[in-house]
């Protein structure tokens, strides 16, 4: 499949025109101007998103995108790359953080099964959609091929035609998974490894020094990966590059993408290296511990929602952002201005 087949073309968002339109709703409400703060700036992102001055969330669908790592025999993780599977059938019994989150808030609860090395029993609200049984080791060689990632890409495209809704919330499961997204993260910005990488799953001091030195030499082997597809294929995983092909299918039919923390992060960065007009169409859900997280959104130019110390994944910040893009859209559409209520504006 050429490069052209594989990534849509995504038009970018101006509008200026409902962007005054949009702006001047806000004003106009019965509150002094900008009191609600970073939510205004949200309810602009969505009406521009959704072409309305009063945008209507509609079916939101939380994707856990599940992959796991050649890469985590390095020791990169303080867990078992087992832990992959678990979790996943974890999510899918209902008790994990994000299972939680979905059923508080309505979302429906989807787990892809990108490549975890595991066989799963079919069942409701899990796709298996596996390119491998876990990527190879990144040290050793490429973590897929040319091939292999182009098929996640294009699976990851297809599985967002077939849902219903406007908006994508992202989550992902992979033991391993901090360090391609630090890889990636190191790669596409040009960035010195140092600075992407962090604890992941609560790596000690001498463990974390191991994890840099291990990721040190994977960028000194792939050298000559720079493109967005090169490094992706170079680093991993599977479940990246589907959340990739999903973001870039999102983008394209002009849903909402809530975004969760440094994994779901590395994808759409590779997927606005591909597309930059992707970024138009994201929301942030929250500022990761994650060490390398900050640095990630200034390549995202994000302004994330929440800031809760969480370091955890699965889409639970997504989940747990999702009420602010709920009371945005209700603000928009149901607060009164000053004209209607028939309040004195500002003397
Ligand atoms: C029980 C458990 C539940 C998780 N849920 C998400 N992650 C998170 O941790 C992993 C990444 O960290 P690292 O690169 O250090 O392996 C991912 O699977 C991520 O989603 C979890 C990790 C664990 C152990
Ligand atoms: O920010 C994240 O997404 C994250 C951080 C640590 C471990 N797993 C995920």
């Amino acid at each position: 499949m050429s490069e052209h087949d594989l990534i849509p073309s995504i038009a970018s968002l101006d509008q200026a025109d409902l962007a005054a339109a949009l702006q001047a709703r806000i004003d106009a409400k019965t509150k002094p101007l900008g009191a609600l703060g970073r939510l205004e700036a949200l309810m602009l992102r969505l009406g521009l998103i959704l072409g309305s001055e009063t945008p209507r969330l509609e079916a939101p669908q939380l994707m856990v995108f599940a992959g796991d790592h050649g890469l985590a025999a390095r020791g990169v993780s303080a867990f078992p790359s087992d832990v992959t599977w678990q979790m996943v059938e974890n999510f899918l019994a209902g008790g994990a953080a994000v299972s939680v989150l979905a059923r508080q808030h309505d979302l429906t609860l989807t787990v892809v099964d990108a490549g975890v090395a595991h066989e799963f029993a079919p069942r409701e609200g899990l796709v298996i959609a596996k390119i491998a049984p876990g990527t190879a080791d990144a040290l050793a060689g490429p973590a897929m091929s040319p091939d292999q990632c182009a098929t996640a890409i294009s699976a990851g495209r297809s599985l967002l035609r077939q849902r219903p809704g406007n908006v994508l919330l992202l989550g992902e499961m992979g033991i391993g998974n901090t360090s391609a997204a630090a890889l990636l993260l190191a790669r596409l910005t040009d960035s010195p490894i140092a600075q992407c990488v962090g604890r992941g799953t609560g790596l000690d001091d001498a463990q974390l020094a191991r994890k840099v030195d291990v990721l040190r030499q994977v960028l000194q082997r792939h050298g000559e990966a720079v493109t967005p597809l090169g490094a992706l294929a170079a680093f991993g995983g599977f479940e990246i590059a589907m959340m990739v092909g999903a973001v870039l299918q999102a983008a394209a039919e002009r849903r909402v993408i809530l975004v969760d923390g440094f994994i779901t992060g590395a994808a759409v960065l590779v997927a606005a290296r591909l597309q930059p007009a992707v970024l138009q169409r994201c929301v942030f859900s929250h500022a990761s511990q994650e060490a390398g997280h900050r640095l990630m959104l200034q390549a995202l130019q994000a302004e994330p929602l929440l800031d809760l110390g969480l370091r955890l994944g699965e889409g639970s910040g997504a989940a747990l952002a999702w009420p602010l893009l709920e009371s945005a859209c209700r603000i928009l559409a149901e607060m009164a201005s000053f004209a209607s209520a028939g309040v004195s504006e500002r003397g």
